[in-house]
């Protein structure tokens, strides 16, 4: 079947630690988060800026974690203290968390992939076949 992949990159700065972690990352530090949200459709929907049925998803609405905590976003935050407690702050759960506050905010149709990356060398990806 014929379909759309969009893909799209962005970063966010935030504070985490991980509960009762035995070593340096049970600290607070910081972390230059990146994140790859990858949406795929055969269909074309509207979006929250545009009413015309001519996008898988828009961008715009994709990237809300990239906002500043102050508007909806995960910028500049402490992870801890945003993410509800049945989240822990592990990149695993930070790709859930984004995966699923993405999905709230689009078409069911739209299938959804998370990568996250908290150093150069790491990524953790999520999605649910
Ligand atoms: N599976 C996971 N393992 C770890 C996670 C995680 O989210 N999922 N997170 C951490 C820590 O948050 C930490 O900040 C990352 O630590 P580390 O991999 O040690 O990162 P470095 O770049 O500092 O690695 P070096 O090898 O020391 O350069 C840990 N594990
Ligand atoms: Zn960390």
């Amino acid at each position: 079947m014929p379909k759309w992949k969009l893909v799209t990159e962005f970063t966010f700065d935030s504070a985490h630690y991980i509960r009762d972690y035995d070593g340096p990352c049970g600290r607070m530090h910081g972390h230059t988060y990146k994140v790859r949200i990858e949406a795929t459709s055969a269909k074309l929907h509207s979006s929250e800026f545009c009413p015309h049925p001519v996008m898988v998803a828009d961008f715009r609405t994709l990237r809300w974690a990239k906002k500043d905590i102050t508007k909806g976003g995960l910028d500049h935050g402490i992870l801890n203290e945003i993410m509800p407690e049945d989240y822990e702050t592990t990149a695993e759960m930070i790709a859930k968390f984004i995966y699923d506050r993405t999905k709230e905010k689009l078409p069911e149709d739209v299938q959804l992939k998370v990568a996250v990356s908290e150093t150069s060398n790491s990524w953790v990806e999520y999605e649910d076949e």
